[in-house]
């Protein structure tokens, strides 16, 4: 007989994310992680960071029992079901909530400041890297600058070695670090930990120093908001794509503009519908994307697309931006024509525009011109369009 090493699978990974504080030092209004950075709810950006790792399985986020709209309205849409505990008066008591709700089959948490939202897949591989041989492991900045005593004058200098800034997330083994907490809220001289390093070494647990990220900084101050903005500004991907189609008139009694019906004397030609309007942005976030065009996903010469609605066009993209993890901030349409008139349907081509681009109407134009009747528009014998888009990978 043969004999056969099981293969060890993977140990699974849940991210505990707790957001259950009122983020009273930040001020603004609203408990911190929900307000916006750079157009994202701080949490839907940490949430975000951990649904993309594919080395995350489970999904647990803690909330302040009154937050639930706030919450709702943040969260992102996300790959991984979105399991919500309530959190308590402390981080500890958040934790422990949290640490409750991890659903069945998972065998590392890697537990998280929701105000962390900038934390990077590389901080993540570090700490799942390191747990594979070690009880825990969080990553960590080494103090670079001198440390003082003092109040409003230096009285004393600290010696900096083997200091370290501590960041989240931070990794354990699911059983050890539920009995830590155990263990620490049954301790009646229990100190108000710093974070679950300190109540996992408290237990005996060792844990890993892996490396921290200046990006992964906490907000914690209304100046740290700025600060993340900065840094989110100087590692963001910004593109815009340019598109033009043009498309002939023929018989017809309407034109397709935009998802929208416009009665006209003509009709647009063309293999689909000839909605020149929604080729033209399709054209443009495909140009964005390095792409190509229309005609490479969707070949004219394949009898499959003929008469198509647009729309399957420019929803292939906006999927594919968005697989690539782009988001559409803003497009701009310019339709050319004598006639039919644009003004009339604006209104009703920026509102499908939007909801097919999956954002707001205030972030879609749609204008037209004429060519002061020179050239083939001038002499409407089509409709030409340019459009404009702008994406950005945070
Ligand atoms: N009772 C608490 C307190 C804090 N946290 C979470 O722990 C993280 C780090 O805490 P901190 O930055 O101190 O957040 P706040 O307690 O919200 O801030 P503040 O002390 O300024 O009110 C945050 O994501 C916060 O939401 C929590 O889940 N439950
Ligand atoms: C857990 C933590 O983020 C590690 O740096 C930090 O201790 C929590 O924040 P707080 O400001 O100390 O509550």
């Amino acid at each position: 007989m043969v004999e056969t090493t099981p293969t060890p699978t993977a140990p699974r990974a849940a991210a505990l994310i707790v957001a259950g504080g009122r983020g009273l030092r930040a001020g603004g209004g609203m408990p911190k992680q929900y307000r916006d950075l750079a157009g994202q709810p701080v949490i839907a950006r940490t949430i975000a960071a951990f649904d993309a790792h594919p080395a995350i399985a489970a999904l647990v986020v803690v909330r302040h029992a009154d937050d639930a709209p706030l919450l709702a309205a943040a969260r992102p849409g996300t790959r991984l079901p979105l399991v919500e505990a309530v959190g308590g008066a402390t981080r500890d008591a958040s934790v422990r909530a949290g640490l409750d709700a991890i659903p069945e089959g998972i065998d590392l948490v890697l537990i998280h400041d929701a105000a962390r939202p900038l934390v990077s897949a590389a901080v993540i591989d570090g700490v799942l890297a390191a747990l594979a041989t070690h009880d825990g492991a969080a990553p960590a900045l080494p103090v670079t600058d001198a440390l003082w005593r003092g109040e409003a004058t230096v009285t004393g200098t600290e010696d900096r070695t083997g200091l370290w800034r501590a960041q989240t997330p931070q990794g354990f083994r699911l059983p050890a670090i539920r009995a830590a907490h155990a263990a620490h809220l049954s301790d009646p001289a229990r100190p108000a930990a710093a974070d679950d390093v300190e109540v996992a070494r408290a237990h005996g647990l060792t844990v890993a120093i892996t490396p921290g990220d200046e990006a992964n900084l906490k907000l914690t101050t209304a100046a740290d908001f700025d600060r993340a903005t900065r840094l989110m500004e100087t590692r963001m991907d910004i593109r815009t794509g340019n598109g033009f189609d043009v498309h002939r008139f023929g018989p017809g009694d309407h034109v397709m503009l935009c998802g929208v019906k416009v009665p006209h004397g003509r009709g647009l030609q063309g293999h689909s519908d000839a909605d020149v309007g929604l080729h033209t942005v399709t054209d443009a976030i495909y140009g964005a994307l390095c792409a190509g065009d229309i005609g490479t996903h969707f070949p004219p010469s394949d009898p499959q697309w003929k008469g198509a609605e647009s729309h399957i066009f420019l929803t292939h993209a906006v999927d594919m931006a968005a697989a690539q993890g782009f988001a559409i901030t803003h497009a701009d349409l310019t339709l050319i024509c004598e006639r039919p008139k644009i003004g009339p349907h604006a209104a009703a081509m920026r509102a499908r525009l939007a909801e097919l681009l999956r954002i707001d109407m205030g972030r879609v134009s749609v204008k037209a011109t004429t060519t002061e009747q020179l050239g083939f528009t001038g002499r409407e014998e089509g409709i030409a369009a340019l459009a404009t888009v702008t994406l950005v990978k945070p």
